[in-house]
């Protein structure tokens, strides 16, 4: 490809708007740029705390370090939401273990009482497992979610102005209870995890609209943009938070705006490396639409992804319930056994 890109941009948030509110054109172009083109830029100017971000990547990593029986009362098991502790070497990605542990959080709602049976994907609302005596996990880990619920937010509205659309043309999807989520990772050295070989996390696309990441100074983050050999390293930058489209806006776009394929490579042996995913993502009903888009754009519209071994799926939350259905099958056989082995039969 004569066009390959090889390095991510990177935007500055706080000067996405100018004075009278309005997104810049300036931003809005090295937006759809980066959009289209790459899948993946870094924002910085998004308004953490100072100290935030390291603070946050401090406390994760001194969870990890806790007694494993302590992370063990936390088991994502025991969970029909698949919320708390993964164990090492348990999740599966493109068929493989990964080589990371993790704790998955949301929003804390009340589980709901009845769930109708075709709509399977409502039972993931429910609460999260925190450690008790470790507080200043839940803290800092829902202090986080707040901000980058409003950083989802306003680059959600940002992508939409870019491609022709009104700010809030997603606003309805995400009104009321907008099912985010969160990741706090902890990854291990080559080694600790046999199985994985040099897998971190395997290659995948993230299944909601805007995915906000913050990694540690370790790297090892690789993206592959649409229709490109070359795998490109997402360099850690203090201060930036990484940026990448899930297959939400895939589907809403018809492609111009792709969900783009990542992965982790394991740290080396002797090196841990923590990150902290956010997941924006819209309320478990919500079905997505396609956009009208610009002529423009549409003629640059590269359809929807046909791989059959990740159909994409325009209900929000049968496509989230297939993406936890595939990655934590002993979760999955436990509490939705009707649904396991029947990919994308998840509602
Ligand atoms: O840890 C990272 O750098 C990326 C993790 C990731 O892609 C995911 O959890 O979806
Ligand atoms: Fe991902």
């Amino acid at each position: 490809m004569t066009n390959a890109r090889t390095t991510i941009p990177i935007l500055d948030l706080s000067s996405a708007r100018g004075e009278d509110g309005a997104f810049t054109p300036e931003f809005l172009d090295a937006l759809r740029d980066a959009a289209h083109n790459v899948g993946f830029f870094q924002v910085t100017g998004y308004g953490a705390r100072a100290g935030q971000d390291q603070e946050l990547l401090d406390t994760v990593a001194e969870f990890f370090r806790l007694p494993l029986e302590d992370r063990l009362a936390l088991d994502n098991r025991t969970s029909p939401q698949f919320r708390g502790y993964t164990r090492l070497g348990t999740e599966i990605t493109r068929g493989r273990a990964d080589a990371r542990e993790q704790i998955d959080y949301g929003p804390e709602r009340e589980p709901l009482i009845e769930v109708p049976a075709d709509k399977p994907y409502l039972r993931l609302q429910g609460h999260n497992q925190w450690p008790a005596a470790f507080p200043q996990l839940e803290k800092a880990a829902m202090e986080w979610a707040e901000l980058m619920s409003s950083v989802g937010a306003e680059l959600l509205a940002a992508i939409s102005v870019s491609i022709g659309l009104p700010e809030d043309h997603f606003a309805e999807p995400f009104a009321g209870t907008p099912a985010w989520m969160g990741k706090l990772v902890h990854y291990v050295g080559t080694g600790v995890v046999p199985e994985a070989g040099g897998q971190g996390v395997g290659l995948h696309a993230d299944y909601g609209f805007v995915t906000l990441l913050l990694q540690d100074q370790v790297g090892g983050l690789e993206v592959q943009p649409y229709g490109q050999e070359e795998w490109i390293a997402v360099p850690p930058t203090p201060g930036a938070l990484v940026v990448n489209l899930g297959e939400m806006l895939e589907v809403a776009t018809d492609g111009y705006l792709m969900a783009t394929i990542h992965r982790v490579a394991a740290p080396p042996a002797g090196v841990d490396r923590y990150s902290v995913p956010f997941f924006w993502s819209p309320r478990l009903d919500a079905v997505i639409e396609k956009v009208d888009l610009p002529a423009e754009l549409a003629a640059e519209a590269r359809g929807v992804s046909d791989d059959p071994e990740n159909p994409m799926l325009s209900s929000y939350g049968q496509n989230v319930l297939k993406g936890w259905l595939r990655a934590h099958p002993e979760t999955a056989r436990i509490h939705y056994p009707e649904l396991v082995g029947r990919p994308g039969a998840a509602g």
